[in-house]
């Protein structure tokens, strides 16, 4: 029996957004950091969270047909999910991009048509400007933005220390390094490496107060830079994450081409991004990604592996590879 054609799935998608603003304010709320500490029932959740009664009950209720909390006996607990990556007070917290998509990327989604129709961003530039110099006008933004690059990094971070052979290799440099996720991921996980974090100016407090908290300034340091016109710094593996997907085509490969030319012989470049898969129909979060590209930057798209791998090959890398991090993101790989 063949079964019946329904409009399910279309309005699943389409009132999607309900269900992710409730966990975007889940998040913004601490439902999941206040849990952390034990159960609590309706009315002390309520109390603690500071909410009004009327739609707490639904709030909460809503959040266990989502997956995103348990209830027993009336009680309402955190999955072992939300226990781990959403309570604020562990090291495994990944809500730093669920904070911004809450403050930023959920207003100017709103902006998605007109983006399509235009081509232009509907961001904090959306009149013009350069993004990460207006964003990282505003401290706030500044340190909220490069902790939901934490947020969005740890998986590939550790898949990347576990996948790659850093044992072969003295020192790496992390290119546009944000707070240091992966940085420190890969630093905790081989003790014999020496690291640098590169960044604009302005992120270099922020690195250098996460790097201490893991105790590893005695061998991550950071290095102040603009990737387009100052030198990258020397390390036997240079590492690119979610950085050639801000720039168009041609910045793309300048960027490469720089990587290629700053590396010694034997070097490798590892860049990490959603890559789309090359038939471009299987990685929705990587083909989103893209849009959101549409959405923050005047030029930025995400690409296949296909693409990136001609890239580098075309700056001169060789042994180019691709490889999947389990998540979303996969590396590819080139050596010098
Ligand atoms: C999308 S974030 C990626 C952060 C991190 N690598 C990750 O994967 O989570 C892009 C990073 O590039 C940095 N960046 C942007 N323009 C830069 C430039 N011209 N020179 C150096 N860093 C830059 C930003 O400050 C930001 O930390």
């Amino acid at each position: 029996m063949t079964e019946p054609v329904t409009p399910a799935a279309i309005f699943q998608l389409g009132m999607g957004f309900w269900g992710s603003k409730t966990l975007l304010s889940a998040v913004d709320l601490d439902v999941f950091t206040e849990l952390a500490a034990g159960p609590l029932d309706l009315d002390a959740l309520t109390l603690k969270l500071g909410l009004h009664e009327r739609g707490a009950r639904d709030f909460f209720d809503a959040l266990v047909a989502l997956g995103m909390l348990e209830r027993n006996g009336g009680l309402y607990s955190n999955t072992a999910e939300t226990g781990l990556f959403l309570d604020r007070n562990k090291p495994t917290y990944v809500g730093g991009l669920l904070e911004m998509a809450n403050h930023r990327l959920y207003r100017f989604w709103g902006g998605l048509t007109e983006a399509l129709r235009t081509g232009q961003p509907q961001n904090e530039i959306a009149s013009g400007g350069d993004l990460f110099a207006t964003m990282y006008a505003d401290p706030q933004i500044l340190e909220e933005f490069l902790e939901a690059m934490t947020g969005v990094s740890l998986g590939a971070a550790n898949a990347i220390a576990a996948a790659f052979p850093f044992d072969r290799y003295a020192s790496f440099a992390d290119i546009g390094c944000a707070q240091g996720g992966l940085t420190v991921a890969i630093a905790n996980a081989y003790g014999h490496l020496s690291a640098t974090g590169f960044d604009l100016a302005p992120v270099g407090p922020i690195f250098e107060k996460y790097v201490r908290g893991f105790g590893l300034s005695d061998r991550v340091s950071f290095q102040a830079g603009n990737f387009f016109c100052d030198p990258l710094p020397e390390a036997d593996v240079l590492i690119m994450g979610h950085i050639l997907h801000d720039w168009n085509l041609e910045q793309k490969e300048a960027l490469v081409a720089k990587a290629h030319a700053a590396l010694k012989p034997g070097g490798a470049l590892i860049i990490y991004d959603a890559i789309i898969d090359d038939d471009r129909r299987e990685n929705s979060f990587g083909l989103l990604m893209s849009l959101n590209m549409l959405i923050e930057t005047p030029g930025g798209f995400d690409y296949t592996g296909a693409e990136c791998i001609g890239w580098l090959r075309k700056a001169g890398f060789t042994q180019t590879r691709v490889e999947p991090l389990g998540g979303a993101d996969s590396m590819i790989v080139g050596v010098k």
